[in-house]
């Protein structure tokens, strides 16, 4: 029976293994093919965005590398901003170090000279152990300096490119952001500008180095055999042309690792931030899968690179050594005529060894530098990108109040007129269809306006051409009689607040959060920090404590401070009380439009009627209140005046919301769903707003 078991586990094992094989040989299979696919997509798309054959032939070969690479460093020069306090020096330290690197072997084979030979002359051996000692410590002084100063320079370059690169980022409209994921803009700040800072602390130093190590050291090969010098750099030529071709390609799986880091980095961004979402469904073999899928292919390429430095590396090796046994050859066939003397041919061999170090070592960092180039593309791209909306020029500017002049004088009402739409169309790239159309509307002083309309219907696409998130496609928005489009985003943010659905807050503290995008008017000499003035600190008290919010006195139930920091997003607080946060935000700036999206439907029914006595505050301090919601009872709480109705990007309907309650038209029908009528007042009377306004919500 035993035996009979063994036999059947033995025989289990042995499919078993068989099949793990099987499997394993699959997937390899699977693998060789992604990895054929994932560098096939990689050269055929560099061909496909390749030109006409003219530019082809400009931009292939080491002249277009060249060039690609003076193109970098001028835009990295220009970036960087660097001044000759820092690059004088560096250079010099560079140049001095080289030269004493190069003077060493001279000593070094006269030491040797007078050691093999057995010199009797005491003194000519201590003069060459000294000049050995000198060079070799001035050497390393200058080593050092240059160390120290190329390593300032990477940092202050990847500062440099880091701050303007996240700022330009920022001024980005917000389509960019439809088409480019947080953490890929994360990789592209990190991981890209890292390897800009890197190439110049250390590749581009090593190669400057080295490259002058190389012309001091074939300085010194010519002095002592010009023929055999001139072996020698046939020999370092063709050695370098293998580097460049390898250079080359690496460049091309540089950026195209980058590329994939990027693409990981995005997945895990969104990962992270939708962490709750991904545990509640399970999801994490999702993420999983695909955050492993985009590192595999990154780490495949990653192995052709490896594979590649080492067949480089052989082959570069391979040659060099060939050419030092082939002019050690030389050089015993010109001994053995008797042209150099022991000596001589000493120093040759040193300088050869020296000189060939020095252009293997070039070789290496080129490739290095090819792929860094290949990953600061990116970066100078981005830098570079003007953004779609943008600030107006001070030139339009100029010519704008000259406009605005001829306004107030051609029309004398234009005052009262807070936002304008003249035949607005709002339409996203990625989308056929308008999400607004034709849009004509004015919002005049003391307007109290509720945009509905069903899910899609072009609401939150109306607060964000408001906003200026977005431009108009046609047509055109203005503010208080001038155009959004001649506005400064600073000009629009002093006049338009925005309350959202769910307040995102800063991980700072009540305080900073209120004043967000004010700058900081006090000194504080003790922490030598900036800060803000006891009458901001006020101002952001009572606006708290009119936005229900008090921080002081006995209704303070969280023990609140201005200085309580709220956490990551505001997660310390409730939804209610984010909201009474951002009620404050709007509440200390006093602007001209309030825009509300959606404020209470995140709410419960004690936190809706808190913020909504808040934003009836708020809504005080502002000429005029626009608000998109879907829940038509804050439309009455908040004294509402004037309903716009959209669907399909149009408008529909339009007017008091008790005439539209009562003509049965599309926000009846809304109304209704809601459980909503009219209250049967008249909707005329001037009156009517305070009477609403003491009713409840629905
Ligand atoms: N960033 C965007 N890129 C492309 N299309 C968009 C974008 N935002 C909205 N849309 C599209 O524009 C149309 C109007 O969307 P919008 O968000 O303005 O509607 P809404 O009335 O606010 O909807 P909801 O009430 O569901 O929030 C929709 O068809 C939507 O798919």
């Amino acid at each position: 029976m035993k035996v009979t078991e063994s036999i059947v586990f033995f025989a289990r094992f042995v499919a078993r293994t068989i099949q793990q094989q099987h499997m394993k040989k699959q997937v390899g299979n699977v693998e060789r093919r992604r990895l054929r696919n994932l560098l096939k997509s990689l050269f055929t798309r560099k061909r496909e965005a390749a030109p006409s054959v003219d530019v082809r032939e400009e931009n292939s070969g080491i002249m277009a590398s060249i060039r690609k690479l003076k193109e970098s460093q001028q835009k990295l020069v220009r970036l960087v901003g660097y001044d000759s306090s820092l690059l004088v020096p560096a250079f010099s330290y560079l140049i001095g170090g080289a030269l004493f690197k190069s003077i060493i072997p001279h000593f070094y084979s006269a030491c040797i000279s007078c050691v093999a030979a057995g010199d009797v002359n005491r003194g000519k051996l201590l003069l060459a152990l000294g000049g050995l000692g000198l060079s070799s410590v001035l050497e390393a002084l200058f080593t050092g300096l240059r160390g120290a100063l190329f390593w300032i320079a990477g940092s202050r370059a990847n500062y440099n490119v880091r701050v303007k690169l996240h700022r330009n980022l920022l001024l980005q409209e917000a389509a960019f952001f439809d088409m480019n994921e947080t953490g890929f803009l994360m990789s592209r700040l990190n991981n890209d500008v890292n390897k800009i800072g890197q190439v110049i602390s250390y590749h581009v130093n090593v190669v400057l180095r080295q490259l002058a190590q190389f012309i001091f050291g074939s300085v010194f090969l010519m002095r002592i055999e010009p023929k055999l010098a001139m072996v020698a750099f046939a020999g370092i030529c063709i050695i370098a042309l293998v580097s460049m071709l390898y250079g080359d390609f690496s460049r091309v799986l540089a950026e195209k690792v980058q590329e994939l880091f990027a693409v990981s980095s995005a997945l895990a961004e969104t990962s992270f931030s939708m962490s709750e979402t991904v545990r509640a469904f399970d999801g994490v073999p999702t993420e999983t899968k695909k955050y492993e899928g985009s590192q595999y292919d990154a780490l495949q390429l990653e192995e052709v690179q490896a594979w590649a430095y080492g067949s480089h590396k052989f082959i570069s090796d391979t040659m060099q050594a060939a050419l030092q046994c082939l002019l050690l050859f030389c050089c015993w066939k010109i001994g053995r005529m008797g042209a150099l003397t022991a000596a001589q041919l000493t120093s040759f061999m040193f300088y050869t060894n020296f000189v060939l170090e020095s252009s293997n070592e070039v070789g290496d960092q080129w490739a290095k530098i090819q792929g860094a180039v290949g990953a600061s593309t990116n970066v100078f791209d981005l830098i570079s990108r003007t953004p779609e909306v943008n600030d107006p020029e001070s030139i339009r500017n100029l010519l704008l109040e000259v406009q605005g002049v001829y306004d107030v004088i051609n029309n004398p009402n234009s005052d009262n007129v807070v936002i304008k739409m003249k035949d607005m169309t709002v339409q996203y790239s990625t989308m056929e269809r308008a999400a607004l159309s034709n849009i004509n509307l004015e919002f005049v002083e003391n307007d109290r306006v509720a945009i509905v309309g069903r899910s899609g219907s072009g609401k939150t696409s109306m607060l964000r051409a408001i906003l200026r998130f977005y431009d108009p496609t046609t047509g055109s928005c203005s503010l208080e009689g001038q155009s959004l489009k001649e506005m400064t985003r600073s000009e629009i943010a002093s006049k338009i607040v925005v309350v959202e659905q769910e307040p995102h807050l800063f991980p700072m503290t009540l305080l900073d959060n209120v004043l967000y995008g004010i700058e900081k008017d006090c000194f504080d000499e003790e922490t030598g920090e900036e800060r803000y003035s006891e009458e901001y600190r006020e101002a952001v008290i009572e606006a708290l404590s009119l936005a229900g919010m008090p921080i002081t006195g006995e209704n303070n139930d969280l023990k609140l401070s201005l200085d309580t920091r709220v956490g990551d997003g505001g997660r310390t607080l409730s939804g209610g009380q984010r909201q009474r946060v951002a009620i404050a935000r709007a509440l200390v700036r006093y602007p001209s439009v309030l825009l509300l999206d959606e404020p209470t439907a995140a709410l419960d029914s004690k936190s809706e009627k808190l913020v909504v006595e808040a934003l009836n505050t708020a809504t005080e301090r502002t000429r005029c209140m626009l608000m998109v919601t879907h829940r038509l009872g804050v439309v009455r709480s908040l004294g509402v005046n004037k309903v716009v109705v959209l669907e399909q990007g149009e408008i529909v309907e339009m007017g008091h919301p008790e005439d539209l309650l009562r003509s049965g038209g599309v926000y009846s029908q809304l109304a209704a769903e809601q459980g909503i009528r009219s209250l049967g007042v008249d909707a005329t009377d001037t009156n009517g707003q305070e009477r609403n306004l003491s009713k409840p919500y629905l």
